[in-house]
Order: structure tokens, then sequence, then C-alpha cells
């Protein structure tokens, strides 16, 4: 590719060579190559700007940069744009230029990892070459890789496309977080419809208000998805209303689902502990649906999942069909095993206040003893979710045992004490692995016990080193212990 060919993204008249040979893109200089174009990114802990020398030095073919900055002195190109992320985005996307012809992006503060799961689940039965991208990576025919961010950066994102586009994936649905919608990182994907699950407190440390997190949110449906395109809302969430009536704003079709959705209507639902039968109406017919999946939350992202699939081709039978067949996320109020006398153990992703509320909530009805909670607040994250989460486990759960969940580089027993300072009666125990062996040895007949804030991750994060950790093994061997 030639500089040139990034015309309408980059203003390369003028102080560039048009034809100068591109090899690469890359917003970090320690990745620069040859003919690599460097874009000088302004980021949380550095300003790109600063690495500039380092780039060209690595020999890059230019350099692009807000407009008005200090760079100088070299003798590298530097194109001078009004924002550089937004710039790498476009950049990427045509640099790469391929991506699935089917591309939806979901967004909320929960939920999202599942209904990308979902609408992947739904497509394969519907007989799409399909994949999903998000939280726990990536999964696609023959492929099923790790991912560390829920929305890669856009240079990994759009070589990722291009791979699945090559590999004849026609489908793929993509997670939106408020991060990657913020910093511009799905700014070049053409995105043929977008769904929202729901809005609460995360990543406070990172947005000033939970107004600006909406707003971040809300760029999914008033700046990324084109004029017309559906945007499948779920619609009985306190925040559902403001976006709806942004995403109309913005021109798209407006499709909600949920007991107050109009085009996916919840009737009815009959929880099992296990499993639940739906009841969802469709242009004026009922439909009965058993989904396979525990939790009351899942019927929406089920709901969310089926709307995306269905409003980008696929037919109401068949999705709703597949719903029949879904597999939860891993991870996701995950049923590990039960002790000898029946008391299932659950692995769950509940690391926000909202989660944690709905998980326990989802188990009570199903619990004749008690509610067992282990959890803990990851460190160098949002401080303030941590006594609303000590809070709500007190209120939720009949035994609460306060752990540790990636302390980084915090001191573990000062994340502990500010969770415990709204927990009275909760028991304290810094290892995770003894906290998980000891409140499996703790269950009776009737007993459920939810092991929160990890759900798929492998690893615990003390300090800047992660050691192997893993909710689900560390459960397993506590359950054989005990059967032993
Ligand atoms: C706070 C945050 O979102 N940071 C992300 C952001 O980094 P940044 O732009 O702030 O980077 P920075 O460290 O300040 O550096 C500025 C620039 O200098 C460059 N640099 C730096 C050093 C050097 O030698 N040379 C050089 O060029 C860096 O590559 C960067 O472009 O852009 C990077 C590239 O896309 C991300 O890897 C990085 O994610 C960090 C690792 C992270 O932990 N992000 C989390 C918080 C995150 O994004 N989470 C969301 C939501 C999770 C969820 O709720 O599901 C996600 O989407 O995963
Ligand atoms: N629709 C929902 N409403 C409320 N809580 C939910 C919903 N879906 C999932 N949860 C809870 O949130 C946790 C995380 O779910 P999931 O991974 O699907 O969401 P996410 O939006 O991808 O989260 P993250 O941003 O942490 O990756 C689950 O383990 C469950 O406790
Ligand atoms: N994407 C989230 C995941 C948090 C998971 C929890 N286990 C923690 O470490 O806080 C983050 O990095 O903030
Ligand atoms: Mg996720």
């Amino acid at each position: 590719m030639h500089l040139k060919d990034l015309a309408g993204i980059l203003p390369v008249e003028g102080t560039v060579p048009p034809d100068l040979e591109v090899t690469g893109i890359s917003s970090d200089s320690r990745q620069v190559r040859p003919g690599v174009v460097f874009f000088a990114l302004a980021g949380s802990k550095a300003d790109g700007s600063t690495y500039a020398a380092d780039a060209a030095g690595r020999g890059a073919a230019a350099i692009v940069a807000a407009r008005g900055n200090a760079i100088s002195g070299l003798s590298t190109p530097v194109v001078a744009v009004d924002d550089p992320r937004l710039a790498l985005a476009l950049s990427a996307a045509r640099f790469f230029g391929k991506q699935p012809e089917t591309m939806v992006a979901v967004t909320g503060t929960s939920g999202k990892t599942s209904v990308a799961a979902f609408t992947r689940q739904i497509w394969e039965q519907a007989g799409f070459a399909a994949a999903s991208i998000g939280t726990t990576g990536v999964v696609a025919p023959g492929r099923n890789e790790y991912g560390s961010l829920t929305t890669p950066d856009p240079v990994a994102l759009h070589k990722l496309l291009k791979e699945l586009a090559d590999a004849g994936v026609t489908h793929a649905s993509m997670e939106a977080s408020s991060h990657g919608l913020d910093q511009r990182r799905l700014d070049g994907v053409k995105l043929a419809a977008g769904g929202f699950t729901n809005l609460g407190r995360d990543h406070m440390d990172y947005h000033p208000t939970v107004e600006d997190y909406h707003r971040a949110k809300l760029r999914l449906f008033d700046t990324l998805l084109p004029k017309g395109a559906p945007a499948i809302i779920f619609a009985d969430d306190p925040w559902s209303e403001p976006t709806i009536k942004a995403a109309r704003a913005a021109g798209l079709k407006v499709l909600t689902v949920g007991r107050h959705g109009d085009f996916l209507t919840l009737k009815r639902v009959e929880h099992e502990r296990h499993r639940q039968r739906a009841e969802v109406e469709v242009d004026g017919v009922l439909h009965e649906i058993d989904l396979p999946l525990a939790g009351d939350f899942q019927i929406a992202n089920a709901l969310v999942s089926a709307g995306l699939a269905i409003s980008t081709g696929t037919s109401v039978g068949k999705a709703l069909a597949a719903l029949e067949k879904l597999k939860g996320a891993p991870g996701r109020l995950d049923l590990v095993g039960t002790t000898s006398a029946g008391a299932p153990v659950y692995v769950d992703y509940a690391h926000k206040p909202d989660a944690l509320e709905n998980v326990l909530t989802s188990v009570r009805p199903f619990t004749t003893g008690r509610v067992v909670v282990v959890f803990g607040c990851g460190g160098d994250r949002d401080r303030g979710k941590r006594p609303i989460m000590g809070e709500i486990a007190t209120r939720l759960a009949d035994v609460v045992i306060v752990t540790d969940d990636n302390p980084r580089t915090e001191v573990p027993e000062t994340i502990r004490a500010a969770i415990l300072a709204a927990a009275p009666g909760a028991i304290e125990i810094g290892d995770r692995r003894k906290a998980i062996h000891d409140a499996v040895a703790m269950l009776h007949a009737g007993d459920t016990l939810i092991v929160a804030g990890k759900g798929h991750e492998e690893g615990q994060t003390v300090g800047t080193e992660t050691f192997h950790f893993s909710d689900h093994e560390e459960v397993r061997e506590a359950l054989q212990e005990r059967a032993a």
C-alpha cells in the first residue's frame, strides 16, 4: 500500500510524498519496522508524540500526530490530524481491507460477552460461518483463543477481521466496551447492527460520571452505526429510555426487546434451577422457548442476541429455535459441580455491583438453605464500587466471604477492608484458594455457592506478576476433596 491509499483519512497532500510505501501501521513505537506509519496517541500513561523520535529511528515511513503537536527536528514526514485515534482506526480498516460481511456489536455494562457468544451460536445454528470477539477471546471455526482486551485495539482488530474473512467467516459479533468506544477502537468497523443490554456502575476510574460513561456507550448508536441500521435495545433497564431516544435521534431502526419490548416481547417466564421457560411474542405470534441457562438475566441476553441475528437476516424460527441450544459463555453463572448433598457451586464473572446483585438474586428462588458468596474487588480499579459490593453481598447472601481478586499494585488488605466496611459479619480470607475450599466445605443440602469476580480468568495478578489461578480448578478440587 502507498500513503496515498490512505487519502480521505490522512491529509497526504503537500508535505508527504504520496507514493511512499507503507508496510504496516502501529501506535506503539516499539513495534515500528521500516515502512510502518506510526500513530502518536495521547494515552492515559504516556503521550505517544514523545516516542516519535524512537519510531523515526526504527524506520517509520511517516508519523501521524495531533494537530499542534510538539514533534520537531525529524527527517521523517509528520502528518497532522484532528483525531489521531480515529485516523488510526480508519487507517487500520483501510490497510487490512477486509472484514466479515455481517458484523454486529453489543454494548452495555453487563451481558456483552454473553450476547456476543449467543449471537455467534445462533448464526452457527442457522448454518453461517460465524465468530465472536470479546473478553473471553476469539471464537471462530477452528479457532478458540484467549483475548486480553474486551475490544481489541484497531490494528489487532482489523488484522483479526481480515484473517476471519479470509478463512470464510461471514458473520461476526463483537463486544463494544466503553473504553473501546471512547478510544475509537471500533470506528473502522462496518457494522450492520448494534445491541444494548443495560447500564450500571462500572469503570468510574476512567469515566468521570455515569453520564459520561453512558455517552461513551452511545457512540455505538449515534456515531458508528449507519443511518437506518437496526439498534436492538433491551427495554427493561432504567437506561433503556435515554438509549432508545438517542438511537432514534440518530436515525436508527430501533427494535426493543424484553417485557416492555415491541420487537421481541417477553410475555412470561418460569424459572427452574438450571433452565427457564419463556413465552415470547413476535409479530403477534407466541413462541415457547426452553432456555437451557440459569439466571434471569440470561433471558435479556438471549433476546438481544436473537434480535441481532433476526435483524441481520436470520429467520425468526431459526433464531428462536437456536436459543434452546445455547451454551453459556465460560464463567458466566457456570455450574461447576454439586456437593454429594446436591448443593450447586457456580463460578460467575460478577465483578461490578449490578452484576453481583443480579447473580445473587437469580439463585435465591432455588436455594432452600443459604446463599454463600466468595468475592473480592480488583486493585487499581474503581475504588468506589468496593463498599457498594460489600453492601449488596451482605443484603443478598447469607454467608459472605471476602477474598482477593487481582489486587495488582494495591495492598490487598486495604481493598478487603473497603469491602468489609460495608459488610458486617463477613468472613475475611485473603487467600482465594482457601476461601473457595472453606466455602465448599461449609455447604449443606439446599445451599448455593457463588464464586464471583473471575469467571473465565486463569490468573491472579499480585503486584505486577500474574500467577496461574482458576476458580473452576479450585472448585473442582474442593468438591473432590469433600467427596473423598
Ligand atoms: C486505560 C486504557 O484503556 N489503556 C489502553 C490504551 O492505552 P493508552 O493509550 O492509555 O496507552 P499509554 O500507555 O498511555 O501510552 C500512550 C501511547 O504511547 C505508546 N507508546 C508507549 C511506550 C513506548 O515505548 N512507545 C509508545 O509508542 C503506546 O503504545 C500508546 O499508543 O490503548 C492501548 C492500545 O489500545 C490499550 O492496550 C490500553 O489498554 C490497557 C492495557 C487496559 O488495561 N485497558 C483496559 C482498562 C480496557 O481497555 N478495558 C476495556 C473494558 C473491559 C471490560 O469492561 O470488559 C476493554 O475493552 O478491554
Ligand atoms: N443482562 C445482564 N444483566 C445483569 N447482569 C448480567 C447480565 N448478563 C450478565 N450479567 C452478570 O455479569 C457478569 C458478566 O457477564 P458478561 O461477561 O456477559 O458481561 P460483560 O458485559 O461482557 O462484562 P465485562 O465488561 O466484565 O466483560 C455475569 O457473570 C453475570 O453475573
Ligand atoms: N475488564 C475488567 C475485568 C475485571 C475482572 C476482575 N477479576 C478484576 O480483576 O477486577 C478489568 O480489567 O477491569
Ligand atoms: Mg465482556
